[in-house]
């Protein structure tokens, strides 16, 4: 690990390890899961708020903070802790996934992506040497390497040959990074779901040498049953004393199954986004606020949760506060999403470091109804 960076290993239970990344600006209990601040802010949330949900790190997006309000901006301003009030672990992305999701009209070449912005039309560009300035200008405490992650459905030669070029990227960040004590540089196994090339990707992840290590290429559409078929080889490949990251992992369910094959951290969306719109999730399943059945029930959303959403309103006011598009809907919503899963975590973190992983896993599943509760 860089210096000032360190990672113990407490607990093994199988695959599943428990432990702490120790980063100078806090240490972060693993398995982990990042909120994802997309711009700058976990939308609906203040960052005390994050906190309290039981959050060590939260994750910040190069893509949309270089477009808006630009990484130059937020260096002046004092970078991104000062500015989003967040001063515990900061991991960004290197922009590539998003490029590839989001910006419109993009051009992939040896030397990076070019693209317009999604917000303005204007050109950019970015590369491995760009993306690593980027993240530094941010601040961000974790740097993740510049990769491409290639769109599905895509044949065995096109993930190797976009997986060669990930690997080159790597080796330009990791050149481009240099030496930065206190920050660390993940590297992103590529490779699809072919275990050659995961294999292949971990080997050149190695050989150049990373803080950490992050599972790419997957959560784009393969399903969670190909995804557990590559976890159940990939995670292994990488080093036993480096975190491993999974990109962009998930429902809860996709959670426990990741960290019962050897996953450290975690990053999805999910809890805030679909906290937007209306849907909780909670131990015994995902619930849809907007269903007409709440509007009269005065029921808290979950009996045993401890978080403000659950502790001082009904699933009526709930209901009611969705179908209204009223802003406390967002606010509530997010903030039990975040409870939740960081309550996932704890609880998988305590078994793992209690031997009883799976019954906490048996026991995850059985509470779990199926469809709406
Ligand atoms: C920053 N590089 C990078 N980000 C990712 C983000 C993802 N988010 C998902 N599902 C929501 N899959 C992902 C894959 C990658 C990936 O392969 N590389
Ligand atoms: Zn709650």
């Amino acid at each position: 690990m860089a210096t000032g960076f360190g990672f113990t290993l407490n607990a093994t239970d199988g695959a599943a390890r428990t432990g702490v990344i120790h980063t100078p600006r806090g240490e972060i209990r693993t398995p982990a899961f990042m909120p994802v601040g997309t711009a700058g802010t976990v939308k609906a949330m203040l960052p005390e708020s994050v906190r309290a949900t039981g959050a060590d790190i939260l994750l910040g997006n190069t893509y949309h903070l270089m477009l808006r309000p630009t990484a130059e901006r937020v260096a002046a301003l004092g970078g991104l802790h000062k500015f989003m009030n967040w001063d515990r672990p900061i991991l960004t992305d290197s922009g590539g996934f998003q490029v590839m999701s989001l910006g419109p009209l993009r051009k992939l070449t040896e030397e990076g992506v070019r693209f317009s912005s999604h917000i303005d039309g204007s050109k950019h560009m970015l590369t491995p040497e760009r993306s690593m300035e980027i993240q530094r200008l941010l601040g961000s405490d974790i740097v993740m390497c510049f990769d491409e992650c290639p769109a599905l459905p895509a044949t065995e030669a096109e993930v190797a040959k976009s997986m060669r070029l990930s690997m080159r990227w790597a080796q330009r960040s990791r050149d481009a990074f240099g030496d930065r004590p206190g920050h660390a540089l993940f590297g992103i196994m590529q490779g699809g779901v072919t275990r050659d090339l995961r294999e292949e990707s971990a080997a050149a992840l190695k050989s150049i040498g990373f803080d950490g290590y992050a599972v790419g290429g997957l959560a784009v559409g393969e399903g969670q049953e190909a995804m557990f078929s590559v976890l159940d080889y990939a995670p292994c490949f990488l080093p036993q004393d480096k975190p491993r990251y999974l990109m962009g992992v998930g429902k809860p369910d996709d959670i426990v199954g990741a960290v019962e094959r050897g996953i450290d951290m975690m990053d999805c969306v999910l809890p805030s986004r679909s906290g937007r719109t209306g849907q909780a999730w909670t131990r015994r399943g995902s619930v849809n606020l907007k269903n007409a059945r709440h509007k009269d029930d005065p029921r808290p959303l979950d009996e045993a949760c401890t978080c403000p959403a659950c502790r001082g309103y009904s699933r009526a006011y709930l209901h009611h506060v969705v179908r209204a598009d009223e802003i406390i809907g967002s606010m509530l919503l997010t903030w039990h999403n975040l409870h939740y899963y960081q309550e996932l975590m704890q609880g998988l973190r305590d078994a793992i470091a209690g031997g009883r992983l799976a019954v906490f896993v048996a026991e995850f599943h059985a509470q779990r109804a199926e469809g709406d509760i």
